[in-house]
């Protein structure tokens, strides 16, 4: 049986990855394309409470092996439940984040080992890997700016700039290494700039 598309969103804070998913829903939507769109961490239940564990702000500092189990704990309940289930019955899925959201931020920005990441991927997800990444790139003072207007400050946004240069270099990296995967879109231009690449980078897939 053939399998749907597995794409996922990823970039920094503020990129504009909420206003470009709903622009990526419809484009599906206009294609008759059946689909799931669902989000990391989260996307279960189990998933979503895991989710409001990590992003809530507290007094005791989250150790980041912790932090990276946590993701990957969530990122297993959720493939099982929903992206694998939806794959295999031929159901397009967009994820608002995924592994290469790991690699950055506890990869970059909390310094963890690449290669322990890339254990706890392939334990996880086995041979699964996204089709198409598209990678909303920006420099994360405009980025956080941008964010600001969208309401407090979770966990991870209340880092340091220095933590989301290390998340965006870290994502870029990636993307270099496997260009083929990844669809860098610049997300300092206009709306309708980079809708139109995300467009085009679509209908690439059908
Ligand atoms: N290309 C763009 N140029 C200028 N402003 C943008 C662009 N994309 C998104 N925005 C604005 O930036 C803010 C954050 O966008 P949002 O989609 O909520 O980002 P995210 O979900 O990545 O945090 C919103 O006010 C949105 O209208
Ligand atoms: C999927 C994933 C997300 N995250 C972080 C990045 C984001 O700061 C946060 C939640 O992402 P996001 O859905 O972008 O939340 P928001 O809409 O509030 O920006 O989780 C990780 O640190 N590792 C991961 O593997």
């Amino acid at each position: 049986m053939q399998h749907g598309k597995f794409i996922t969103l990823e970039g920094g804070e503020g990129v504009g990855k909420s206003t470009n998913l709903r622009f990526i829903t419809d484009w599906m939507r206009s294609r008759d394309i059946e689909f799931i769109q669902t989000r990391e961490p989260g996307g279960t239940p189990l998933a979503e409470q895991l989710r409001t564990l990590l992003l809530e702000k507290r007094e005791e500092s989250v150790d980041p092996t912790a932090e990276l189990l946590m993701v990957f704990a969530a990122r297993a309940q959720h493939l099982a439940e929903v992206i694998r289930p939806a794959l295999a019955r031929g159901a397009w899925v967009i994820c608002d984040r995924f592994t290469d959201a790991t690699y950055a931020y506890q990869g970059g920005g909390r310094s963890l080992d690449l290669s322990l990441i890339a254990q706890l991927e392939e334990t996880v997800q086995g041979e699964l890997r996204p089709d198409r990444i598209l990678l909303l790139d920006l420099d994360p003072e405009t980025g956080l700016a941008r964010a600001a207007t969208t309401g407090a400050a979770d966990r991870f946004e209340s880092e340091k700039l220095d933590f989301f240069h290390k998340v965006r270099n870290a994502y870029l990296a990636r993307a270099a290494a496997a260009p083929a995967r990844y669809a860098v879109v610049d997300a300092a231009r206009p709306l309708n700039e980079v809708q139109q690449q995300l467009a085009a980078e679509l209908e690439s897939l059908l």
